[in-house]
């Protein structure tokens, strides 16, 4: 794991909230986050859950409210700054398809200053399993491909708080086991994971904390086995569900039916 930064603190949202066009999308929320939270925020599609990231990180969507890193107002940070704080691994992949591997994970790295940028490419390039990708151009990558590629760029940007928009969507099985376990990973290290997630028995085992958004617009969040159960989910999505476990205790949340 490549080492955290030193500066590990809490995140916390008061009375937060993202805007679209001039419309509030949920509830103002507040939550405070302490460092080594892996936060999973699910909800039906369209109830502003990558709203919420993006607002957070201050990246193309306005926000109301107050989202505070320590005592420093992620709102009102300088850009570099702010790249030092937070990193986002956004769903759409957008890039220029003509970089290189090697050079988009560079953006990362040159966002936030780090002092050593080579090495800390090469690290998060091999951190994310794309090694053999380094030199490949962006736009002849796979969906996966692409994702693992914004996995090691947000690697590079090494902050302590960091999120992800549906970080496992387009990977295989092996593939979306090993982020889970990097997720479970970055919140050992003491950084706060903040991701935007559609498996529920992803957020079950990877999250310490799940934050639910209703479609009316309020909000449930608490561990992720009370978040979870079966009434919260029929109230949000409609469907049955019981939470099995497994031999090995891995935590699968199925429909009924
Ligand atoms: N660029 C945009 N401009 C205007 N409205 C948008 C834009 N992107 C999303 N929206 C709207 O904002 C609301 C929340 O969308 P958002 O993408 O945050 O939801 P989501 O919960 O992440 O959805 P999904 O699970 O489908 O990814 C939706 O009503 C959506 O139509």
């Amino acid at each position: 794991m490549i080492p955290a930064p030193d500066d590990l603190r809490p995140l916390e949202l008061t009375e937060f909230g993202a805007i679209r066009g001039s419309v509030a999308l949920s509830d103002p929320l507040s939550l405070r986050l302490e460092p080594g939270t892996v936060l999973g925020i699910v909800g039906p599609n369209g109830v502003g859950k990558s709203s919420l990231l993006a607002a957070i990180a201050h990246s193309g969507v306005a926000s109301y409210g107050r989202a505070a890193f320590g005592d420093e107002d992620l709102g009102g940070l300088r850009a570099k700054r702010r790249a030092q704080v937070v990193s986002l691994m956004a769903q759409d992949h957008g890039a220029p398809g003509e970089l290189r591997v090697s050079e988009l994970v560079g953006v990362g790295a040159w966002a936030s200053g780090r002092a050593h940028p080579a090495e800390a490419v090469a690290a998060a390039i091999a951190r994310a399993g794309v090694s053999h990708l380094a030199d490949r151009r962006y736009g002849t990558l796979s969906g996966g491909q692409r994702q693992l590629a914004q996995l090691a760029r947000v690697l590079a940007q090494n902050t302590p708080i960091v999120i992800m928009d549906e970080p496992t969507s387009a990977l295989d099985l092996a593939h979306q086991r090993a982020v889970e376990q990097m997720m479970r990973g970055l919140g050992n290290q003491g950084r706060i994971v903040i991701a935007a997630i559609h498996d529920l028995s992803l957020a079950l085992n990877a999250c310490t904390r799940v934050l639910l958004l209703d479609p009316g617009g309020a909000s449930h969040s608490g561990p992720p086995q009370d978040v979870l159960g079966p009434d919260r989910v029929f109230a949000a999505y409609g469907v049955r569900t019981t939470i099995h476990t497994t031999p090995q205790g891995r935590r699968i949340l199925a429909a009924d039916d």
